[in-house]
């Protein structure tokens, strides 16, 4: 359904590549979740597959498709498979409800009978049935992107590309609309989801693909939002760190090189699937039992760069 095979991406000026050399295959109705700090590369991958971001390497396969041949001319057809949801919403907000999400319809050409019975049908699903009437600022957080999931999927996509949907969200909120977004793959839409939500990733327990400076270090099924484990370069400054905490002495010669002992509250060495198609990056070629929290990445506090909205008016039917 798609495949990254060895992409890179470095933008114009970049010292190093956003993404660098990452393989993977993402199958069909899978939930994954793409997590990482601030700049770990999550925004630029979902834009490939998009296609709004060229790889600078490598192949990228959505649907069939292989993007690095796609014609300029095909690309909104091709957009119109995939549906997407971002932090900051993007509705329109002179336009109601229904409107918003009949809009998207309207510019791919779709009849007015169509809309007319499609778009109620989407919004009574993500439980908006008696809102089509309200404009955006009428609307809690949570209902916005309720609005925003709606509109993404009225035109039933194959894939779902989620930006930190739940980024502006309370957890209640949040958790709504991850229920949300579980029935939407429960019915056969592959879901990724990029996210720094360390709670709703740890329940829910799906496929994660960790990123670190575009590499991708961890790809683990029912996975949590850290490993229990960090990779074994860090381990050696984490020890030397906990150590100098504790003792005031140096701890590099009693770790590097060397497995160190587990404490008695160490958890489990993971045993997490093997990376799918991921060959190991030199930061992870293995890992060994956390000893000390790694630091949770933030959210920024500005938005990532963005794409423009998906369906132009000008698109073709
Ligand atoms: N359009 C762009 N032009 C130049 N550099 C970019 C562009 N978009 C992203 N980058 C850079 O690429 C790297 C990865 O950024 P990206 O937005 O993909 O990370 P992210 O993991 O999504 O971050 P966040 O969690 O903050 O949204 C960063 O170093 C960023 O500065």
């Amino acid at each position: 359904m798609i495949r990254f095979d060895q992409v890179s991406k470095t933008y114009s000026g970049a010292t190093r590549p956003a993404l660098g050399n990452v393989s993977l295959e993402v199958l069909k109705g899978e939930f994954v979740f793409l997590v990482g700090a601030s700049g770990s590369g999550k925004s630029s991958f979902l834009r490939l597959i998009l296609k709004e971001e060229r790889p600078t390497k490598g192949k990228i396969h959505v649907l069939g498709h292989d993007l690095t041949t796609l014609a300029n001319r095909k690309v909104p057809y091709f957009r119109r498979s995939l549906g997407v949801v971002f932090q900051d919403f993007r509705l329109l907000p002179n336009k109601t409800v229904f409107d918003n999400v009949a809009f998207t319809l309207q510019v791919i050409g779709k009849s007015k009978g169509f809309i007319q019975e499609a778009v109620p049908d989407v919004l009574k699903m993500v439980g908006l049935a008696g809102k089509s009437g309200r404009y955006p600022h009428e609307l809690s957080g949570g209902e916005q992107q309720r609005v925003a999931i709606a509109r993404a999927i009225v035109n039933k996509p194959a894939i779902l590309l989620a930006d930190e949907p739940t980024g502006n969200l309370d957890p209640a909120t949040s958790a709504g609309i991850m229920t949300l977004l579980s029935t939407i793959n429960a019915n056969g839409t592959t879901v990724l989801m990029a996210t720094h939500d360390s709670g709703i990733v740890d329940t829910m327990k799906r496929r994660v693909i960790e990123l670190i400076s575009g590499q991708i270090v961890r790809d683990e099924r029912q996975g949590g939002y850290q490993t229990q484990a960090i990779p074994v370069q860090d381990f050696g400054q984490a020890m030397e760190r906990e150590q100098l905490r504790t003792a005031g002495a140096p701890a590099r010669d009693a770790v590097q090189g060397s497995t160190p002992p587990a404490p008695a509250s160490a958890p489990p060495v993971p045993v997490s699937a093997p990376p799918v198609r991921t060959p190991a990056p030199q930061t992870a070629s293995f890992y060994i039992p956390k000893q000390v929290p790694a630091s949770a990445p933030t959210a920024t506090a500005s938005a990532p760069p963005v794409p423009p909205p998906l369906v132009e008016p000008g698109d073709e039917a």
